[in-house]
């Protein structure tokens, strides 16, 4: 995106089949057996459900405009996996990721739409944020400046927050997953 350097947002990454297969097999997998589980996390490569792989694999194929080479073929492209439910209101605080993560970040969203504000970690009061409309399906990839220097938001609890194009978004359950390689440093 033109305003985050390193952030590359593709609306209509996974076809409303793909992401119906992912949502059925978490659900046939019983991940979220009950509203007070909302995580799922899976670390190393041979623990990440096959449809996560083929969604890496989708993702390696689609981003060489949106990842640069180093981060295109290291090998793997991710070895964690989280996957987070919301409940309406519910969303997550301004943060930048976890240094014990590499660079390269992929959040796919799936189920409601919502808006992620991104505001730069430096004189954040200073700037307005940059809203993102996360749609069903749509992909974002972070490296670089938008990994590191900026921070990351949703917050569903401000009405605010949760305008696009003066519309409010009317919100239900939204499933993210975030794929994510450890730091060599770390593993
Ligand atoms: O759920 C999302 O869309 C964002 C998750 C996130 O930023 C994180 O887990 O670090
Ligand atoms: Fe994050």
């Amino acid at each position: 995106m033109e305003e985050v350097k390193g952030l590359w947002l593709c609306p209509n990454f996974l076809s409303g089949r793909r992401q119906s297969l992912i949502l059925l097999a978490m659900e046939a997998d019983k991940w979220f057996p009950n509203p007070s589980i909302n995580q799922a996390m899976r670390f190393g490569l041979h623990h990440l459900p096959s449809w996560a792989l083929s969604l890496a694999h989708s993702i390696r194929r689609a981003a060489p405009s949106a990842f640069p080479a180093h981060l295109l073929l290291r090998e793997p492209l991710f070895d964690q996996m989280i996957a987070n439910v919301y409940q309406p209101r519910e969303g997550i605080c301004a943060h930048v990721d976890l240094l014990r993560f590499d660079d390269g970040i992929a959040i796919l969203s799936l189920e409601s739409s919502c808006v992620m504000h991104f505001t730069p970690l430096s004189h954040s009061d200073a700037v307005p944020s940059v809203p993102v409309l996360l749609a069903p399906g749509s992909l974002i990839l972070m490296w670089g400046e938008a990994r590191y220097q900026w921070k990351h938001e949703i917050n569903r609890t401000t009405p605010a927050f949760q305008t696009w194009k003066g519309h409010q978004l009317t919100q239900s359950k939204r499933t993210s997953i975030t794929l994510r390689k450890l730091s060599s440093s770390s593993s």
